[in-house]
C-alpha cells in the first residue's frame, strides 16, 4: 500500500463512508481507517439494531394485534429473547458486510486500526495487533462519531446499569426497567420494552417528551405511550443511581426515589475526540468538546475536515450530508457543498413520530400568519384497514400557502413525511398535494384530506365565510 492519499477518512460510519465514496467516484485515492467495524454506530448499537429489535418485538409478541383482531398470537418472552438477539446480530452482519463491500467495490483502501493526527496531516494508525504505520494526505476527514454521555453519580460499572451501547447485553429479563432520557433513545427503548411486556418507567428532566418534535405530536405521543403502559415521569432529572438492598434506586430532582431491576441511561451523546491528537494538529474544539467547523466542514487546521456526530451528535442522515459536503470541498468539487437545511427527523417509538421543516411553535415564534391542516389517520382507508390511527399535520404560510412543516404520528410516520419533505425542499404550496393522484389505500393519501382541511382553516382565518367569498370581514 502506497502511503500517500488524496483523502484519509477516520471512521467508517455514515459520514465517513459517503465522504470516501464521493471522493473515490471522482477518481481520488482514498483510505478509510476504522477501529471497530465498517458501518459505524448505525450498524453496531444505533439505528439498525434498535429498529431490528423493534421490528422483531412487534412480530414475535403480536403487539397491538389484540385491539384490532381480538386475539394476540404471542410467544412467551423467555422464548422470544434469543430470537431477538439473533435477529439483531443478523441485521448487523448484513449491513456491515454491505458497507465493506461498497468500500471495496469503489476501490477505497480500508485499514482496521485506531487513527491519530500529527502535524502536517500525517495520520498514525495502530492496528489491533499493535502494528503502527503512518500515512499522509492532501486532506483528512475526522468522522469519529459519538458515544453515550456518562455522568457522575451514575454507576455504569454496575452490571444492571446500561447505556445504549451495553443494553444489548441485558443479563436477564428485568421485572421493571427505569429509562432516563426523554429523547429518541429513551422513547424508542421504553416503547419496545413495553411491547415486550417489560414494565418501563421513562424519566425526562424536560416538561415534554422529544423536545425537538412538534409540540402537538409530542403531547399525542406521550398520551398514547401512557395509554399503552409506559410510565412517564416528566420534569424530573435523575441525579443518582445506587444499589440498595440488592435493588437499583434512581433518585430524582423532585425527591422521588424509583426502584428497578435495570436502569438504562439514555441522556445524550458525547463526541469522540479523545486520543486523536487534535490540539497539536491545530483542530479547535468548542466549549462542549465538539469540533469547530465552518460551512464547508473545514476545521481550524488547514486540510483537516470534520463531519457527523463528532461535530454535533445528531442523525445518520445529516452525518451523511455533512460527509459529502466535506469531501466535495476537500476534492475541489464545485457542487455538492449545499446540504439539506430542512430539519427532518423520525423517532421510532410505537407508534412512530416524524417531522420535517418547522414545528408549529417555531412558526408561532416568527409571527408569520399560518394555517394548519390535519388528517386523522384512523379514518383514512389504510388506517381503517390497519385498525390504527394517528395524525398528519401540514403547516403552511397563510399569505401564499407555501408549505412550512409536515408532522406525522402513526404507524409508518417516518415514511409518510417523505412526500412532504420533497415538497418543502422544492418550496411548494400545500395545494400541490391535491394535484397528485396518490395511491389509495395508503397513509400518504392523508395528504389530500389534510390539505382540504388546511384550506378550509385558511378560509376561516381570512374571514371568508363560504366559497363565494362573502365573509364577515368583506361585508
Ligand atoms: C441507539 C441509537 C439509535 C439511533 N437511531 C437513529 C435513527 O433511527 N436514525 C438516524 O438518522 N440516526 C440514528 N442514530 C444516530 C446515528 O447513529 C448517528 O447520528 C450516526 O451514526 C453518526 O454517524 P457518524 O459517521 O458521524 O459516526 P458513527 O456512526 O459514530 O461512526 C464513527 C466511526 O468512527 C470510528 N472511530 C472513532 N474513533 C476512531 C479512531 N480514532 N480511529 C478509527 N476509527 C475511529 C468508530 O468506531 C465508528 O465506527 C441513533 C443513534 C443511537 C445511539
Ligand atoms: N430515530 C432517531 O433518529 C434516533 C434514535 C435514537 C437516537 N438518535 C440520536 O442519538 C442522539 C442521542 O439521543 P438521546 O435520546 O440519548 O439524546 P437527546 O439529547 O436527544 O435526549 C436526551 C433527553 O434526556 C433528557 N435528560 C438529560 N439528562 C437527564 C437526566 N439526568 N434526567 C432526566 N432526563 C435527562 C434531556 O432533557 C433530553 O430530552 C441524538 O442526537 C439523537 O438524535 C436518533
Amino acid at each position: 500500500m502506497d502511503d500517500n492519499y488524496d483523502l484519509v477518512v477516520i471512521g467508517a460510519g455514515p459520514a465517513g463512508e459517503v465522504a470516501a465514496e464521493l471522493a473515490a467516484v471522482f477518481g481520488r485515492k482514498v483510505l478509510i481507517v476504522e477501529r471497530n467495524t465498517p458501518g459505524g454506530v448505525v450498524t453496531t448499537t444505533g439505528g439498525a439494531p434498535t429498529k431490528a429489535l423493534r421490528e422483531a418485538a412487534l412480530y414475535l409478541t403480536g403487539y397491538r394485534q389484540e385491539e384490532v383482531y381480538g386475539v394476540r398470537a404471542a410467544a412467551p418472552l423467555e422464548a422470544v429473547m434469543p430470537t431477538l438477539g439473533a435477529r439483531i446480530e443478523h441485521v448487523r452482519d448484513v449491513l456491515q458486510e454491505a458497507v465493506a463491500h461498497r468500500l471495496a467495490a469503489r476501490g477505497i483502501a480500508y485499514l482496521q486500526g485506531t487513527a491519530r493526527l500529527d502535524a502536517d496531516r500525517t495520520v498514525h494508525i495502530t492496528s489491533p495487533d499493535g502494528l503502527a504505520r503512518e500515512v499522509t494526505a492532501h486532506a483528512v476527514l475526522i468522522a469519529t462519531g459519538s458515544r453515550p454521555m456518562h455522568y457522575p453519580g451514575i454507576p455504569f460499572d454496575d452490571p444492571d446499569v446500561y447505556d445504549s451501547d451495553t443494553i444489548y447485553s441485558l443479563r436477564t429479563v428485568p421485572k421493571h426497567i427505569v429509562i432516563v432520557g426523554g429523547g429518541p433513545i429513551g422513547v424508542e427503548f421504553a416503547t419496545v420494552f413495553t411491547a415486550l411486556g417489560i414494565p418501563a418507567t421513562l424519566i425526562s428532566n424536560s416538561d415534554r417528551l422529544l423536545p425537538n418534535i412538534d409540540g402537538e405530536l409530542a403531547g399525542l405521543a406521550a398520551d398514547e405511550f401512557r395509554r399503552r403502559g409506559v410510565q412517564l415521569v416528566l420534569g424530573a432529572g435523575a441525579n443518582k443511581v445506587s444499589r440498595v438492598d440488592g435493588r437499583l434506586t434512581v433518585r430524582l430532582s423532585t425527591g422521588t426515589v424509583l426502584a428497578g431491576d435495570a436502569v438504562l441511561f439514555a441522556a445524550g451523546r458525547a463526541p469522540n475526540t479523545e486520543g486523536l491528537g487534535l490540539e497539536p494538529a491545530g483542530v479547535r474544539l468548542d466549549a462542549r468538546g465538539r469540533i469547530v467547523v465552518d460551512r464547508y466542514y473545514r476545521t481550524t487546521a488547514p486540510g483537516i475536515y470534520a463531519a457527523g456526530d463528532v461535530v454535533k451528535p445528531g442523525l445518520a442522515s445529516n452525518a451523511m450530508q455533512q460527509g459529502r459536503a466535506a469531501a466535495a470541498h476537500a476534492c475541489g468539487l464545485v457542487f455538492g457543498v449545499e446540504i439539506d437545511q430542512t430539519a427532518s427527523s423520525a423517532v421510532y417509538g410505537l407508534p412512530e413520530v416524524a417531522g420535517v421543516g418547522a414545528t408549529e411553535e417555531q412558526i408561532q415564534a416568527t409571527g408569520i400568519p399560518y394555517a394548519v391542516g390535519r388528517c386523522n389517520l384512523a379514518v383514512t382507508p389504510r388506517g381503517a384497514i390497519a385498525g390504527h390511527g394517528g395524525l398528519l399535520k401540514l403547516i403552511f404560510r397563510a399569505d401564499d400557502r407555501k408549505l412550512l412543516g409536515v408532522h406525522c404520528f402513526g404507524d409508518i410516520a417516518s415514511e409518510v413525511v417523505g412526500l412532504g419533505h420533497v415538497v418543502l425542499q422544492l418550496g411548494g404550496r400545500v395545494e400541490l398535494f391535491l394535484t397528485l393522484a396518490l395511491n389509495t389505500p395508503t397513509y400518504s393519501y392523508a395528504y389530500h384530506d389534510a390539505t382540504v382541511d388546511g384550506l378550509t382553516q385558511l378560509t376561516k382565518l381570512m374571514g371568508i365565510a363560504d366559497s363565494r367569498g362573502t365573509g364577515d370581514a368583506a361585508q
